[in-house]
């Protein structure tokens, strides 16, 4: 799919989300404008419940706005029909979540590899990058290895493996340590982040952790509706 080659990775204007609850309807997200450019990472704050599992999906393309636009990499999401929003997200899109969501009839390797050859990326290539990327997470001796057979912190970092695999666009983690231990968690987001900034790619981040909040580009809560500039203000966002 065409790209503008200076696109912003991010950018959105009059994003609205409400919800149908019944007879009442829920009002999520509202008048969020923002542009992130190529390369950086953004962490996204909010309390449970506020809105920013539902800003990845806008972003990754699982949902749709109300109003509004999606702009990922020069693409309009919201001008593509639902097939090719699923395309676009498979192919320009990673995704790490809370839950690993590793398959488990599938080594590891072919769990890191699968997405991209549903791509169509070739595979002897693919076999190659992905022991390259399963090196760099530290698990280049656990390629044959089964999922079950792995903790925790080591499924997110072949999750983080899988996403990086087919050189996306964006990646959307969505609390992505929040099923680990604090300690292993910190880790793996350490991770997550020197890789993405390896790679120049853009990486926004749900998370909690204050220490990781610290190695953004930029911080971004969201708040009764509202995106805002996350610090001791709570300005609201000039983008
Ligand atoms: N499909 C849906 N239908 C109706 N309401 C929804 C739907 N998805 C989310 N919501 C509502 O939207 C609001 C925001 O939910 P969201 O999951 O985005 O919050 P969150 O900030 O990610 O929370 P948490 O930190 O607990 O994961 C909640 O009130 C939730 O009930």
């Amino acid at each position: 799919m065409a790209e503008a080659p200076q696109a912003a990775a991010i950018e959105l204007r009059g994003l609205r989300k409400r919800f149908q609850e019944g007879d009442t309807e829920r009002t999520v997200l509202e008048s969020v404008d923002l542009v992130i450019p190529p390369g950086q990472f953004v962490v996204l704050l909010g309390q449970s419940g506020s809105g920013k599992s539902t800003l990845l999906h806008l972003l990754g393309g699982i949902d749709s706005p109300s109003s509004g636009s999606v702009c990922i990499g020069g693409v309009d999401l919201t001008a593509l029909d639902e097939r090719r929003r699923t395309l676009f997200r498979r192919d320009r899109i990673g995704f790490i979540f809370q839950f690993f969501n590793l398959i488990p009839t599938l080594s590891v390797l072919e769990n890191v590899t699968l997405p991209s050859e549903l791509a169509g990326l070739p595979r002897p290539a693919l076999e190659t990058a992905a022991l390259h990327l399963l090196g760099q997470v530290g698990l280049a001796d656990r390629a044959s290895t089964m999922p079950d057979r792995l903790s925790g912190g080591q499924q997110q970092r072949v999750a983080i493996a899988r996403a990086l695999l087919h050189q996306p666009l964006l990646i959307l983690a969505d609390e992505p340590t929040g099923n680990l231990d604090e300690h292993t968690g910190e880790q793996v987001l350490r991770l997550l982040v020197a890789l993405t900034r390896q790679q120049g790619r853009t990486l926004i981040m749900a998370t909690h952790n204050a220490a990781i909040a610290e190695q953004a580009d930029r911080v971004l809560r969201v708040q009764e509706g509202h995106l805002l500039e996350a610090g001791p203000a709570a300005a609201p966002l000039t983008a």
